[in-house]
């Protein structure tokens, strides 16, 4: 941070896992720290941010390893990332068969032009990129077709972490489906893969996901099955509970108010201003029990 300005703390006390073969999505509001977090994942926040913790992939800890490990060894190889706004991640002036061809180069033991070209082909195929546009520039795709290429480049190393970041933004509901269909694909054939999928589609997420994680003001305020979650008994955190009731095909009824910016956070629990149920109780940060960071979580006000 520079001299003068407040440090913002835009992720604090995150804890999760990912497993082999399962699909975590993370969910939230906008700028609840999704983002922040991913990049932390994978040593791309700016030079002046500063992490503390662990997180563990392979044999390495993401977060205290230097730039020339996340280099050569986790960006593309250990945790490929589909970027939030994949036009800005691909190259303008080359065609994205160049671009893939490269990538492929770089992350994988392929040589010679005739086996590149075959590998770019393969990838572009499991991304659902339509051979016929592998020639073009990113200013000639639509939004879908732009990041059905960064998932291509994000799928080039098969890494064991696929992490995706809001990777149906813009796309209609079909080509959401779709999407959330081939991610799926991806996790579930056998290979062990694992796939962080943040995104604030609920219903994305519930086509895909295993567990949920909800973050609220830079926490994971609820980390439970996606079962439980969309299903019964339903999430237990009042916030939670309010992100699925906000759903068209629910309630239709969104959380009052708006969530703090994340360098002026009110003391205690972070969501109390907008919480029915919150009382005196909630000025002091809440803990995170079986799961749910909570003074409040709903068996307490069922039995209430
Ligand atoms: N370099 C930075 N310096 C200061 N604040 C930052 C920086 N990067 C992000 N932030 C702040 O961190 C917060 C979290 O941003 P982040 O992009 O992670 O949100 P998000 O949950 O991914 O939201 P969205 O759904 O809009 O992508 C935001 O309030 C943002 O203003
Ligand atoms: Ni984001």
């Amino acid at each position: 941070m520079p001299r003068g300005r407040a440090a913002v703390r835009a992720v604090v006390d995150v804890s999760f896992d990912v497993r082999a073969g399962e699909c975590l999505a993370l969910v939230g509001e906008s700028g609840c720290g999704k983002s922040v977090l991913a990049s932390a994942l994978l040593g791309l926040l700016p030079a002046n941010a500063e992490t503390a913790g662990h997180a563990r992939l392979g044999g390495a800890d993401l977060l205290t390893a230097g730039e020339r490990v996340l280099a050569r060894q986790v960006r593309g190889r250990l945790a490929g990332l589909i970027p939030q706004s994949p036009a800005a991640h691909l190259t303008p002036v080359r065609t994205i068969r160049s671009q893939l061809e490269e990538t492929v180069a770089e992350l994988t033991g392929v040589r010679g032009r005739a086996a590149l070209r075959t590998a770019a082909e393969q990838v572009a195929a499991r991304a659902a990129f339509p051979a016929g546009h592998l020639d073009r520039h990113p200013h000639e795709l639509s939004g879908g077709l732009a990041q059905r290429a960064a998932t291509a480049l994000a799928l080039a190393g098969d890494a064991p972490l696929l992490i995706a970041d809001e990777p149906t933004t813009g796309l209609d509901r079909d080509l959401v489906d779709h999407t959330v269909d081939e991610l799926r694909r991806h996790v579930d054939d056998g290979a062990g893969r694992a796939l962080l999928m943040i995104t604030h589609d609920l219903a994305a997420a519930e086509r895909i996901a295993d567990r949920v994680a909800v973050m609220y003001a830079g926490r994971v305020v609820e980390l439970t099955s996606a079962g439980a979650f969309f299903g019964t008994p339903g999430p237990r955190h009042p916030y939670s509970r309010g992100l699925l009731d906000a759903l068209p095909d629910r309630a239709f009824a969104p959380i009052p108010g708006l969530p703090p910016p994340l360098d002026a956070l009110p003391p205690g629990c972070a969501f109390a201003p907008r919480c029915a149920f919150a009382d005196r109780a909630c000025a002091v940060t809440p803990t995170t029990l079986s799961g749910v960071a909570c003074h409040h979580p709903r068996e307490d006000v069922h039995a209430a």
